[in-house]
């Protein structure tokens, strides 16, 4: 695979940064690309080259600015290997996950926004005044303006058109950052809005990492008038602190420390089957994951017995190999974070039901970043693998007895993102769902889609929503307007 050249994309041209660092396939070791750190002054360059696109992109009427969205979408459709290729050789993901969920995703995400933003109605009440008399009130709203994207590793693509698609679609300008571990599929986006021909500055592209780089020079940057972000809880700390003097408003979506309910009356193959899903599913590297299973007593012993077969039937393979149900973390430096918990659990006690360890392939993959599948049980509820974020394919399994016990052990952390109640009483599955004190609660699902809802969590996993309408709420300021009539 030749080696790419990923650069930064400021009002409308790719440039070259100060400095590049390299991107290796964490498959295989192999160097991907060698990636343009963008400077202080680029960053600067693409925010001022936003504020002056703002205007005219704003004032475009609604079904013209988002015929861009839908063209971008079709972009993403045209050059579909393009992405695909190029979002497994960041991620080492499988080739089917990534046809299936990322790809899909990101033009799934332009076209709902640009849907949502033709469709959607706007506030009024008619006011009834006391000379008997009325006034007309009703919320115009506009951009919130020159919008700050930092995006995570995880799920590149869909992660980086969640919100680069509405920020567009309701009259915003994007200056975005994707993670400095998965660039590719952000510059190819790049490389599609100069195809459909998106005017110069509404959406820019710069690459870097955090501190003392385009993270830290987007975030800090007077100019910008808003941050949405996905990744870890300590990194949105740090970004609240950085807009804390301009009171900027902030979108997150966080950290979790998922759980899943199990109860004995639950459709157990379905169970074993949604539950081995959402643990494992992108090598557990979706902020989704479920990290914690609780288990109805009575089913306990067959459930921990029965996902111990998922996790040893998954295939550790080669991301563009169809057969791969598993690739690698997203890089070593990921893979030596899970395998501290990994030993973690075993100091705190844990039982290793399987895996804990990583595996030999006596082939390239042995350069790349594979950790086996892991399944702990004997934990207490204090232990750290237990309250903290691993963000890995692992999870524990613990026993509980009643509804009340189960609820309480699942809201028992500081993350509130997402939840997956298992059980064929669906009276109980609503009870429990509601229950959940966490932003998304599947019931005998999981990762279940529907773009106009909420999306997002409290507590460590973040602050507000998007999706839907609720994206309103990040990426538009309303004026309510009061007439007299
Ligand atoms: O499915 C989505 O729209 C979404 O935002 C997924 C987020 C997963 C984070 O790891």
């Amino acid at each position: 695979m030749s080696v790419k050249s990923l650069r930064n994309f400021i009002g409308g041209r790719f440039e070259d940064g100060i400095r590049t660092f390299d991107k290796l396939n964490p498959a295989n070791g192999e160097l991907v690309a060698r990636v343009h750190e963008a400077s202080r002054d680029q960053v600067n360059a693409a925010v001022a080259a936003a504020r002056q696109a703002l205007p005219a992109w704003a004032a475009l009427p609604v079904n013209q600015r988002t015929d861009y969205l839908y063209a971008l979408a079709d972009g993403i459709e045209r050059r579909f290997d393009d992405f695909l290729a190029a979002e497994i050789g960041d991620t080492g993901k499988p080739v089917g996950w990534a046809s299936q969920i990322d790809i899909p995703r990101g033009a799934a995400n332009f076209r709902a926004f640009a849907e949502i933003a033709r469709t959607l109605d706007m506030e009024s009440f008619m006011t009834d005044t006391p000379d008997g008399r009325q006034a007309l009130n009703y919320a115009y709203r506009k951009p919130l303006g020159v919008v700050g994207v930092i995006s995570p590793w995880n799920l590149p693509l869909l992660l980086f058109t969640w919100k680069v698609a509405p920020a567009l679609a309701f009259g915003n300008t994007v200056v975005a950052k994707p993670s400095e571990v998965t660039p590719s599929t952000a510059t190819l986006l790049a490389e599609v809005a100069a195809e459909v021909g998106l005017p110069a500055g509404v959406f820019n592209v710069v690459h870097g990492f955090g501190p003392n780089s385009a993270g830290e020079f987007i975030t800090t940057h007077p100019d910008i008038d808003g941050i949405t972000f996905t990744g870890e809880s300590a990194t949105g700390s740090t970004i609240m602190k950085a807009v804390a003097p301009g009171v900027k408003p902030v979108s997150f979506e966080l950290g979790g420390k998922n759980a899943a309910l199990v109860f004995e009356d639950a459709d157990f193959d379905a169970a074993v089957a949604g539950v081995a899903r959402s643990v494992f599913a992108n090598c557990g590297q979706v902020c989704l994951c479920t990290e914690r299973v609780y288990v109805q007593r009575p089913i306990y012993d067959r459930f921990v017995a029965a996902l111990k077969l998922e996790a040893e039937k998954l295939v550790l393979g080669r991301p563009m190999d169809s057969a791969t149900t598993m690739g690698p973390l997203v890089s070593h430096e990921h893979r030596e974070k899970v395998l501290s918990y990994l030993r973690l659990a075993v100091e705190e006690g844990a039982t290793v039901v399987t895996g804990g360890g990583v595996p030999t392939f006596g082939d390239e993959r042995d350069q790349g970043a594979y950790i086996q599948p892991t399944i702990w049980t004997g934990l207490p509820e204090t232990a750290r693998c237990i309250k903290e974020e691993v963000f890995g394919p692992v999870c524990h399994i613990a026993p509980f007895d009643t509804e009340e016990e189960a609820i309480r052990l699942a809201n028992d952390t500081h993350y509130g993102l997402a939840a997956a109640v298992w059980t064929t009483n669906l009276t109980r599955g609503h009870r429990v769902a509601q229950a959940m004190q966490v932003g998304l609660a599947w019931v005998n699902c999981w990762f279940l889609r529907d773009l106009r809802t909420p999306f997002g969590g409290s507590g460590l996993s973040g602050i507000g929503r998007e999706g839907g309408r609720h994206s309103l709420h990040f990426y538009t300021e309303p004026t309510n307007v009061c007439v007299k009539l």
